[in-house]
């Protein structure tokens, strides 16, 4: 295939690929497509009409007759009237509609993914591809479609009818057509270009603004307010710039197409004004064939305004489908695994010769890691920053796939388990707390979302967060904010302690805040986190010295391997990396 064939036949892939969501919708396509047919007939029937009343004259004949060509005319009007409103609401209705589905679509797809894919997304461009790209598309399919059908219809009904009237004229019409389709296409190409371009240039602004928005302390703190202003400022120019271009393209395009279209309408007209005049034809088939052309002008000049529409729709499209296409790096297993149902009780772990490394850098971040870990054992996981702790957890969530080795529990490969069962099994602290905004009870029931109040209340008094929560104004109706601004670092760890606890998961995952607390916060929260880990397996990446003296074992690792395992007192008598750390790291060492 050369290129241009493969670039059309991508074209086509681009609408195909959205069929699918048309599907659902065959009843109003069909009705839709038959009021477009409606109205186009009888737009089309309409200057037969002005002829019959021309070549008659209204001098010698009967009254019945005058009243039967208007009322044709009259039902005419009626039909098209009637037609173009249907296909204007079934349109625009469908447009809105799949438009609605394939933002659902776009967005469960995106939420589905594994975290490798946001590594190299932005947040902002991945909106901008929900909101703007999904908007284009409706209005490719809620306008441009039926525009296109529309018109495609008239043109070839017109061009049928101006042949009827008169073959001479309506082939030259057709040869200075030709040299009106040529230019439009080839234009019509660089204004799809353009249009990708800017949406692109869109989509970056709206990322540069999400960002910093997100960040707005960082920016503030750092006095970086008129920095973050210019960026964005110089962002959203280019994007004007790019639609600038891509608009003076578009102008150009309509501009000689209308121009083109009407040069050859008037040329054909002269000519056919001496036909008349030399009794060729007679005055009333001249104007039938003057108004075929007009319909035949409007349409293709429609159509090329359709075309630079569908330009710009295919090029969202693209990235629409460019984004449905990316498959998670992580799927379920065919044949998942069932976990028994009382798997709530502990659960041991065994790791297997483990070695990964992140896609964007060659380099392993954990190198051949063993490790069995027994149901209702505590580990703390210990290392300098860097040495691989939180990678680890995120394998064990499956967040990435090893390059090789395993994990197990029970027995069983996680690779087995359905990504949804393996998680209910697990339940995680992060140092970094997402707060949504919401009430404090629905940001606790996020744990367990058919959780009652009662078991929000319940998980909340054990890990000390009603003690908090029962003094804001509001109670647990309290509005947390945007993000959890309005709480401290130790209310939110509490609360994501309450949250894993309704989860009331057979594994937690702990990773100690390293920031401190103040000692009342502290010691709350180390006593919500010794009543979580009860009767649960539990691995805590440590940073406390009294985190790492209850533990059960303690591993130590550098490097993402494992250099050494055993109690507290073993290992700082082995005077090796553990002893070191413990006098320069735990704070109350
Ligand atoms: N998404 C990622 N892509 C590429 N490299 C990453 C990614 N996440 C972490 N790394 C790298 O992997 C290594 C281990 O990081 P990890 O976060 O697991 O360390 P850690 O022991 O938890 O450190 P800390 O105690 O500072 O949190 C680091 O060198 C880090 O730069």
């Amino acid at each position: 295939m050369t290129e241009k064939e493969i670039q059309n036949s991508k074209k086509l892939n681009s609408i195909k690929s959205f069929l699918p969501f048309l599907r659902p919708y065959k009843k109003q396509l069909i009705i839709a497509a038959t009021s477009l047919i409606l109205a186009a007939s009888a737009t089309l029937v309409v200057p037969l009409c002005f002829r019959k009343i021309i070549d008659l004259g209204f001098s010698d004949i009967s009254h019945e007759q005058i009243n039967l060509t208007f009322i044709n005319l009259f039902a005419a009007a009626f039909v098209l009237a009637f037609a173009s409103a249907l296909r204007y609401y079934i349109v625009s209705w469908l447009g809105e509609r799949v438009t609605c589905d394939i933002r659902k679509a776009v967005y469960s797809h995106i939420i589905l993914q594994s975290p490798e894919f946001f590594e190299t997304q932005q947040s902002g461009e991945l909106l901008s591809r929900i909101n703007n790209d999904t908007s284009i598309v409706q209005i490719l399919i809620g306008t441009s479609i039926s525009m296109a059908v529309r018109n495609l219809f008239l043109l070839l009904g017109g061009m049928t009818m101006m042949f009827i009237t008169s073959i001479k004229l309506s082939l030259l019409i057709l040869a200075t057509l030709l040299l009106t389709v040529v230019p439009i296409m080839v234009m019509g190409k660089k204004v799809r270009k353009l249009s990708r371009n800017s949406q692109d240039k869109i989509a970056l602004a709206s990322a540069i603004a999400g960002e910093k928005i997100n960040a707005i302390l960082t920016v503030q703190s750092f006095a970086n307010e008129q920095k973050e202003i210019r960026a964005f400022n110089t962002s959203v120019e280019a994007s004007f710039l790019a639609s600038k271009i891509r608009s003076a393209a578009r102008g150009k395009l309509t501009f000689v197409a209308i121009l083109l279209g009407f040069t050859s309408i008037i040329t054909v007209l002269w000519l056919g004004a001496y036909a008349v005049s030399n009794q060729e034809m007679s005055g009333g088939e001249l104007t039938q064939f003057f108004l075929y052309a007009v319909i035949v002008a409007g349409s293709i000049a429609a159509l090329s305004e359709v075309l630079g529409d569908s330009q710009r729709a295919i090029g969202a499209g693209d990235r629409l489908l460019e984004l449905l296409s990316i498959e998670s790096q992580v799927q379920n297993p065919k044949e998942p695994f069932i976990p028994p149902s009382s798997a709530n009780k502990a659960i041991s772990i065994n790791i297997q010769g483990l070695s990964f490394h992140y896609q964007s850098i060659p380099t392993n971040v954990l190198t051949d890691i063993s490790l069995n870990i027994q149901a209702g054992e505590k580990i703390a996981i210990v290392g300098p920053s860097g040495s691989g702790k939180t990678t680890l957890f995120k394998l064990i969530q499956r967040f990435y796939d090893p390059q090789s080795g395993s994990i197990s529990f029970d027995g069983v490969d996680i690779k087995n388990y359905k990504l949804d069962d393996l998680r209910k099994l697990i339940g995680v602290v992060p140092q970094d707390i997402s707060i949504f905004s919401e009430n404090a009870l629905e940001n606790i029931r996020y744990g367990d979302e058919n959780a009652s109040d009662q078991d929000v209340i319940k998980a909340s008094k054990i890990a000390f967060v009603d003690e908090f929560v029962s003094k804001l104004p509001d109670g647990y109706s309290t509005f947390l904010g945007d993000r959890g601004v309005r709480l401290s670092g130790g209310q939110k760890q509490r609360i994501a302690i309450a949250r894993a606890l309704l989860k009331n998961p057979p594994l937690l995952l702990l990773d100690e805040a390293t920031s401190s607390l103040d000692a009342e916060s502290e010691r709350l929260v180390q006593q919500a986190l010794e009543e979580a880990m009860k009767g649960r397996t539990t691995i805590v990446i440590a940073h406390r010295l009294a985190t790492v003296k209850k533990a059960d074992r303690i591993v130590v690792m550098e490097n993402g391997r494992i250099v050494e395992i055993g109690t507290h007192s073993s290992l700082v008598n082995n005077e090796g990396l553990y002893s070191h750390l413990a006098k320069l790291q735990f704070t109350d060492a």
